[in-house]
């Protein structure tokens, strides 16, 4: 089991398909929980279960991390464990009341467990487990929840990445979404799917770090977009694991892209979907600067800027590159179609991408650059602000030639 490449046929995924968590979102603190609207769930699920339908259809497996999680909760104190940390990142004030939250948890079915973390439980659920008696009990607060749903649970691919036969869980930079890497640690670290996959760095990553920014481009190249949501601390730490102290690739690309709430992360607006070609949304063209990153002579990360992005690329991947621009020639229908992520699209195999059916300018474009686009409808789902490559947490990929 491996992935050496973003774009080897796809065998085994990890998914969530979207539940109640999307049920608990309010225009209140939608901007906290990193949404920008509100997704119809029955619809968003049926979307979710016609994107799942388009990877079986080409062959690939498909698991949902809740699945996983129910397996490892058997385990009583593993269940225990799982709930404790969860309920250290939580809004619960008082000791007691996490207390008797932690029991009432331990009582239930491992399904409940796994997918009411996710969902979240609003404060006044307390009511049903004690006397709200204590100041952190009854305080006025505008944020309803004690423990908040994890909207974006969806968005897999942010959780962790696999790398060659490691998978690092990721350090997300929002303490909104920080839970959901807690259910990529407890599979990982506990479900014999991940017995021939290590757990790299484990908890030594620094805060910011997300699944969609990085691309394992080759066996020897990574690359790595600095973003709204990974940092240069992250990125140094993580070269000097995969470069000097455990080397596991050549060459480390970084791409800098605006950092900005519409480009969260680099699978944003930019992705590599054939073994020569890449697409990206042109409004970021002029605002994209280019690091190679090497291991030097003195045990240290080497950084140079590498200039033109595709210059770079072609270096980094020893061809020349066709870097296809999203959205065609118009720029309001580019910003449009990046919206609707045009660029976020997952290969299925090198030049096959599953893609949203709306982006149809961008798709079209794909197609005449000789790339296989299957379409799926995946209005709700988008609300959530990401797309195909975004839902999906690849584990293994087939090798290239
Ligand atoms: N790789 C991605 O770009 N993921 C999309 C994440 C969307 C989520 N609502 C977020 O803002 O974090």
């Amino acid at each position: 089991m491996a992935v050496n490449s973003d774009i080897g046929k796809l065998k085994k995924v990890i998914v969530h398909r979207p539940g109640q968590e999307l049920e608990y979102l309010a225009p209140l603190y939608l901007e906290e929980l990193l949404f920008d609207e509100i997704p119809w769930l029955e619809r968003a699920q049926e979307e979710h279960d016609l994107f799942v339908k388009e990877m079986h259809k080409n062959g690939t497996q498909v698991i949902y991390i809740t699945d996983l999680i129910k397996d490892v909760l058997m385990d009583e104190t593993v269940k225990r464990s799982f709930i404790e940390e969860q309920l250290k990142l939580s809004h619960i004030g008082n000791q007691l009341t996490k207390e008797k939250v932690i029991e009432h948890l331990m009582e239930q079915n491992p399904e409940y467990v796994a997918k009411n973390l996710i969902r979240g439980f609003k404060r006044g659920f307390v009511k049903e487990l004690k006397e709200p008696d204590s100041l952190a009990d009854i305080i006025e607060s505008p944020f309803p929840f004690y423990l908040s749903p994890l909207p974006s649970m969806y968005f897999t691919r942010d959780q962790g990445i696999t790398m060659g036969d490691k998978i690092l869980i990721s350090s997300m930079n929002n303490d909104s979404r920080r839970r959901e890497t807690l259910y990529t640690k407890y599979a990982v670290n506990h479900h014999p799917l991940f017995s021939n996959i290590e757990p790299l760095m484990e908890d030594r990553l620094p805060a910011g770090l997300e699944g969609g920014d990085l691309i394992v481009a080759s066996e020897d190249l990574l690359i790595i977009g600095l973003s709204e949501r990974t940092t240069e601390q992250a990125i140094e730490a993580l070269s000097k694991e995969l470069l000097i102290d455990n080397p596991r690739f050549k060459e480390i690309l970084v791409i800098q892209i605006p950092s900005k709430r519409a480009y969260m992360h680099l699978d944003t607006v930019f992705n590599m979907i054939d073994y020569d070609k890449f697409v990206m949304y042109p409004g970021i063209k002029d605002n994209t600067y280019t690091y190679r990153l090497t291991a030097g002579k003195d045990g240290q990360v080497k950084a140079v800027k590498a200039g033109d992005l595709n210059e770079a690329l072609s270096t980094s991947l020893k061809r020349p590159v066709n870097i296809i621009y999203s959205g065609g020639n118009d720029p309001i229908t580019a910003a449009r179609e990046q919206w609707s992520d045009s660029t976020n699209t997952l290969a299925l195999a090198p030049g096959k991408v599953l893609a949203y059916n709306r982006n149809t300018v961008t798709n079209a474009k794909l197609r005449r650059e000789g790339i296989e686009v299957v379409e799926f409808e995946g209005s709700e789902l988008v609300r959530g602000r990401g797309g195909s490559r975004c839902m999906s947490m690849p584990i293994e990929r087939e090798p290239l030639k």
